[in-house]
């Protein structure tokens, strides 16, 4: 039912104005709130591009994307949701890798300057930096009064981190941007998400869902609902984690899903191993090798 999903797209084409391919090709995707999902496909394979149309920032009227039951690209569509209690969430709130490059946070401001150059009132400030900007610049270890032009990427990455999760949102879209964070604050940060994720079940205001790109597995394992391969473009695989079934030998894998559903993985601590023959299997497919 429509109704349930974060995130409902059909028939979704999108082919750059330079390139003369398609870049997406018609993806149909249904996303559940109280879920977090992994996007994981090989370099160009399109996860960015998807990633930036659900967030609303490239435009694509080629199919149908419904996010919050909501058209983004539509005029009438607002960001901002008031709760019952008056405080405010964002729909849909996209992270990518270039935020740390960009020259409007390259300057000498503080990390408590630009917070309130993004339209954080004082009181605001006051009122929901207490609870919940307080527990994540601790967890992310961030000083409101570093100065941003001073700060390492992972240093900027944590701001950027606070910053765009000060207000809860419904559909969070993470594209890679764990990459420079050491492993304790990629931890704590996995940890807050899913916490925030739980918190919908049992407030339907709050219900909310993460999809999250990566090409790092390690330290993922039973973070994830659902892992989404893309392939040129197209959905190749989709699969839940409740149906990952671990076995004690290699020679007892099976990468594509039985009847069952059911995928076999060789024990291990990561999704990398499973992951990397996905991404060989696309690479020879590529390349026309036959397995
Ligand atoms: N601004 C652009 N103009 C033209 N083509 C683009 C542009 N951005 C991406 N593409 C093309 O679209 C395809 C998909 O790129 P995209 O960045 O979505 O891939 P990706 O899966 O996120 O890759 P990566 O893992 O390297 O980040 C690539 O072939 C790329 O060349």
């Amino acid at each position: 039912m429509s109704g349930d999903l974060a995130i409902d797209v059909k028939n979704l084409s999108y082919k750059y104005p330079i390139n003369d391919v398609k870049t997406l090709h018609n993806i149909d995707l249904q996303i559940p709130y109280n879920t977090i999902n992994l996007l994981l496909g090989s370099n160009g394979s399109g996860k960015t591009t998807f990633l930036k149309i659900l967030g609303g920032k490239t435009l694509c009227l080629n199919g149908d994307v419904l996010i919050d039951n909501a058209n983004p690209f539509s005029n009438g569509f607002r960001n901002t949701v008031t709760l019952s209690d008056g405080s405010e969430i964002n729909k849909v709130c996209y992270f990518g890798t270039d935020w740390v490059r960009s020259e409007f946070i390259n300057r000498d401001i503080t990390v408590l300057e630009l917070i309130t150059s993004l339209g954080y009132r004082k009181e605001n400030l006051e009122h929901e930096f207490t609870k919940r900007g307080n527990y994540l610049m601790e967890i992310l270890e961030v000083d409101l009064g570093w100065r941003m032009h001073m700060l390492s990427d992972g240093q900027k990455r944590r701001v950027q981190l606070i910053m765009g999760l000060l207000k809860p949102f419904k559909v969070l879209l993470l594209d890679e941007i764990t990459i420079d964070l050491d492993v304790v604050a990629r931890f704590k940060l996995f940890e807050f998400l899913k916490f925030e994720v739980s918190q919908g079940k049992n407030n339907p205001e709050r219900k909310c869902c993460i999809v999250y790109c990566t090409h790092i597995f390690d330290g993922l394992n039973s973070w994830y609902d659902r892992v989404i391969h893309l392939h040129r473009g197209e959905i190749e695989g989709d699969f839940q984690y409740k149906n990952i079934q671990y076995v004690d030998d290699e020679k007892d894998e099976n990468i594509e899903a039985d009847d069952d559903g059911v995928v076999r993985i060789a024990r291990s601590s990561s999704l990398h191993p499973l992951v990397l023959k996905w991404l060989l299997k696309d690479e020879h497919k590529r390349r026309g090798i036959s397995l």
